[in-house]
């Protein structure tokens, strides 16, 4: 399958390239342009990142460009309760291969905090979030192939608490019975108010999962990313 071959509902665009590095590089430029128009007009500008597989292309590139990275406050949409040695911390992952070269002065607000559980660092991760400007100005989602989208997981016990438009807070917990580790996340309502939101995607059977995902869009406790579905929304592909 081909992205041309979606029938993207209207208002959301497509972005595709031949290769991980070719759609990083074009997300790159369009999150850096969009963060230093911001940076024109704000003291301050926000970036909410995925962790997993996909993004490093995108971190790479995007670490390498002239921004006034100082005045950026950089944020996952979600994390793993690992410690950050553990190689499922998105934590590390956004410190090794974003925080550096001229992004190396961003502010990196954390979700992960001291504490056995989740439940045990919530209180401290939503004290970290709570200077963040609402809405934040970009937001680049992952997708999983069950329909997932940061730690929005279909079998989440938390999912309706997270998914609620009217659910004022910005983190919470996540403990999807299909993941090894407990998270937490940014909730759906923070996520989708940003200003720029983008979902980064490469290979063909995530593209099968998007179709998928498209073809019912009403479904969205069945798969969570279908509430990002919706004009505004920029996809970034690659086949590989
Ligand atoms: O568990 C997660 O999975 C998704 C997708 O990861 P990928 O490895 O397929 O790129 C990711 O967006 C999310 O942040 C992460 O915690």
């Amino acid at each position: 399958m081909k992205m041309s071959e979606l029938h993207l509902p209207d208002g959301i665009e497509s972005h595709v390239g031949r290769t991980p590095n070719e759609v990083g590089e074009q997300l790159a430029d369009a999150v850096a342009g969009f963060l230093a128009e911001r940076l024109s007009s704000a003291p301050r500008a926000s970036l909410v990142v995925s962790g997993g597989s996909t993004p490093l292309p995108f971190f790479h590139a995007l670490c390498r460009k002239r921004l006034d990275w100082d005045r950026v406050d950089v944020v996952l949409a979600d994390e793993r309760w690992v410690p950050e040695d553990d190689p499922a911390s998105n934590t590390a992952l956004v410190k090794e291969h974003l925080l550096r070269d001229r992004a190396i002065g961003a502010r990196f607000l954390p979700l992960k905090h001291p504490g056995a559980t989740p439940e045990e660092g919530l209180a401290e991760a939503r004290r970290c979030l709570a200077g963040l400007i609402e809405p934040p100005d970009v937001v680049v989602l992952g997708m999983g192939n069950d329909g997932h989208t940061a730690s929005l997981f279909p079998d989440a016990p938390e999912l309706s608490a997270a998914m609620d438009p009217d659910n004022d807070e910005r983190v919470v917990v996540a403990t999807p019975a299909s993941q090894p580790q407990r998270r937490i996340t940014l909730t759906y309502r923070f996520l989708s108010s940003a200003r720029f939101v983008a979902l980064h995607l490469r290979g063909k059977d995530k593209l099968a999962t998007l179709q998928e995902a498209m073809a019912h869009t009403e479904g969205v406790m069945e798969m969570p990313v279908r509430g990002f579905l919706r004009p505004g929304l920029k996809i970034y592909w690659s086949p590989s």
